[in-house]
């Protein structure tokens, strides 16, 4: 049966990475996505600005709404102190499966939990099943039509607390209009926008960081 790109972007990390080296993982996906085939993955510019970010917050428990390939859950990941952790949200079974294999072979899986199913589903069971109390950071990459109502039902749910940092990708490409109209106009968030290009790519995009004031 003929591979999917993200089996070949996988297969191309187990034969050329270093085992248990995430930013070997890093590279090699970013090598492979930038000469070979292009796959979603927030990439290395915007992964300099998700770095920033993740370092900036220093998360205990973060959450990632859209894993894809792993990419930026290994990029987390490596990031977080001891004891930290990341919840990672993806409804696409294929690439939950090629993930999960990512994860583990850049050797982070005792940092994250990949979580498989709609996200609409999951954020609810995040207390009672998952035994979240709040959430230090959130990474939207998943689809752009469910960061508003995602970030309403994290709300909703009490998942955030003053402080919590949200962090969306795509905001000019594809782009999420009407995630930025809710973001910018409401008051209980404190909104940055970060300018950047496409994965692999000359286009514009951004990035907008969102602080809850609670
Ligand atoms: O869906 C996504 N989730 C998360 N990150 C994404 C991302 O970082 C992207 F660059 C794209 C993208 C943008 C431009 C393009 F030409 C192709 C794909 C998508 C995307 C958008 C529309 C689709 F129909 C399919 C994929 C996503
Ligand atoms: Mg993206």
């Amino acid at each position: 049966m003929n591979q999917t790109k993200e089996q070949r972007i996988l297969n191309f990390v187990l034969q050329n990475a270093v085992r248990g080296d995430p930013c070997s993982v890093l590279d090699t996906i970013d090598k492979y996505c930038s000469q070979k085939e292009w796959a979603m993955n927030v990439g290395d510019e915007k992964g300099l600005i998700l770095d920033k970010t993740v370092e900036e917050v220093n998360p205990s428990v973060a959450l990632e709404l859209g894993t894809y390939c792993g990419y930026s859950a290994v990029r987390i990941a490596r990031l977080l102190k001891a004891g930290a952790y990341l919840l990672t949200v993806e409804f696409n079974p294929e690439f939950a499966a090629i993930a999960k294999q990512m994860i583990e072979f850049a050797g982070v899986q005792d940092k994250v939990k990949l979580l498989e199913g709609p996200s609409e589903e999951i954020i609810p069971q995040l207390k009672k099943k998952y035994e979240v109390d709040t959430l230090d950071f959130v990474f939207l990459d998943h689809w752009k039509d469910r960061y508003t109502p995602d970030t309403i039902l994290l709300q909703e749910c009490n998942l955030l607390r003053k402080g919590s940092v949200l962090l969306a990708d795509n905001i000019i490409f594809p782009g999420a209009p009407e995630f930025l109209n809710y973001i910018r106009n409401n008051p209980h968030f404190q909104c940055t926008n970060y300018p950047s290009h496409l994965e692999y790519m000359k286009v514009g995009d951004a990035m907008e960081k969102a602080v809850f004031l609670g």
